[in-house]
């Protein structure tokens, strides 16, 4: 008989859905999550209450029939960002969380916030009316190496908004450091990070492995295997600070491999396949649980998805596509280097 593991429906934590012909195409491998916090940086990005709503039901009509998705809406924080507007789309149920990207930090980033000393109004309302702020944590700064960029901003940005706006609810997304770990570790209750199922499997050697891969490029870049077995450690360890957010951000083929491509992985389709693994390989399957259907949804002050998932261990490798159609384009999805044996049953 086949090993099976049941655990309570998973949420994704940090998602991008994108809009379009995109959306329509990668919002189908997410739907058996219960909830996902969807990633505003749309070009033009979603600022307002109203567009936030709007993006929610593009999404709700991009689910296949019997999907159980809920999404859950951000907003993009902008230097003119109206503080009035989050706490009444929060207050209303349209929005969960704010999300700060420092301008030019990442793709789809360039209306981002300049200077945190513009939106303090915004920060000091939402630590009010418990607003929670989902970071990008890294400075832009090109004098700093593109690898401390992470440490740099926990000093020089995330550590001082904090101290600044005492009661402020924070997540650190996409944490890739021993050094954003240790932060979130000692940092209180009102703090704690997403990790993207892609930041535990591969270091920054994998985008440089006998030639350059293009598909592994991400922002935050990954970093030294030390950094990635600190990640490892803190996802297995079933501590409340740290949960799933996969960051699955699918770019077309044509944009990835280019001179210039642009960073992002897409796991979607694979992640719950890939954590599995890794948590089995860090004799922790009783923890999975704990990072993807239990962590989150307590910091977010929610109530957990009531209902189960079955995951079977199959002997033979199962496959996975290399890529995804988009109309006339292709998503090639994350290859985590190693074969795959569990896979969600079918309801
Ligand atoms: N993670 C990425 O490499 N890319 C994300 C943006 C982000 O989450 O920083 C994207 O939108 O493509
Ligand atoms: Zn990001
Ligand atoms: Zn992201």
């Amino acid at each position: 008989m086949s090993e099976t593991l049941t655990l309570r429906r998973p949420d994704d934590w940090h998602l991008h859905l994108r809009d379009g012909a995109m959306l329509k195409a990668v919002t189908p491998h997410s739907a058996d999550y219960g909830r996902a916090i969807i990633m505003p940086n749309l070009v033009p990005p979603v600022v307002t209450g109203a567009q936030a709503a709007a993006y929610r039901d593009r999404i709700l009509a991009a689910l296949p029939n019997g999907a159980v998705l809920d999404p859950q809406m951000t907003l993009y924080l902008t230097d003119t960002t109206d503080p009035a507007d989050v706490v009444s789309a929060f207050r209303s149920g349209v929005i969960r969380a704010v999300k700060l990207y420092p301008a030019g930090a990442t793709t789809n980033s360039a209306s981002g916030v300049t200077d945190v000393a513009r939106v303090r109004p915004v920060l000091e309302a939402m630590a009010e009316a418990g607003v929670t702020l989902c970071v990008h944590g890294e400075v832009t700064d090109p004098s700093i190496d593109i690898f401390d960029r992470e440490a740099v901003f926990i000093d020089r940005v995330l550590a001082p908004l904090r101290d600044a706006t005492p009661g402020l609810r924070v997540v650190m997304e996409h944490v890739t450091t021993k050094d954003g770990v240790d932060y979130v570790r000692d940092g209180g209750e009102d703090i704690a990070a997403t990790i993207t199922t892609h930041h535990l499997v591969i270091n920054r050697n994998a985008i440089l492995a006998g030639g350059i891969r293009p598909h592994y490029y991400c922002l935050p870049v990954a970093k030294r295997e030390e950094h990635r077995l600190a990640l490892r450690q803190a996802a297995t360890s079933g501590e409340g600070r740290f949960f799933l957010g996969t960051d699955s951000a699918p770019h077309p083929d044509t944009a990835k491999l280019q001179p210039c491509g642009c960073a992002g992985c897409f796991t979607a389709p694979n992640t719950m396949s890939i954590l599995a693994h890794v948590f089995e390989q860090d004799g922790a399957l009783d923890r999975l649980e704990a990072f993807t259907s239990l962590n989150g949804a307590a910091f977010y002050r929610l109530p957990p998805n009531e209902d189960r998932i079955t995951m079977v261990r199959h002997d033979d490798p199962i496959a996975f596509p290399e890529t995804i159609d988009v109309g006339d384009e292709t998503v090639t999805i994350f290859d985590p280097g190693f074969p795959l044996h569990w896979q969600i049953e079918a309801p």
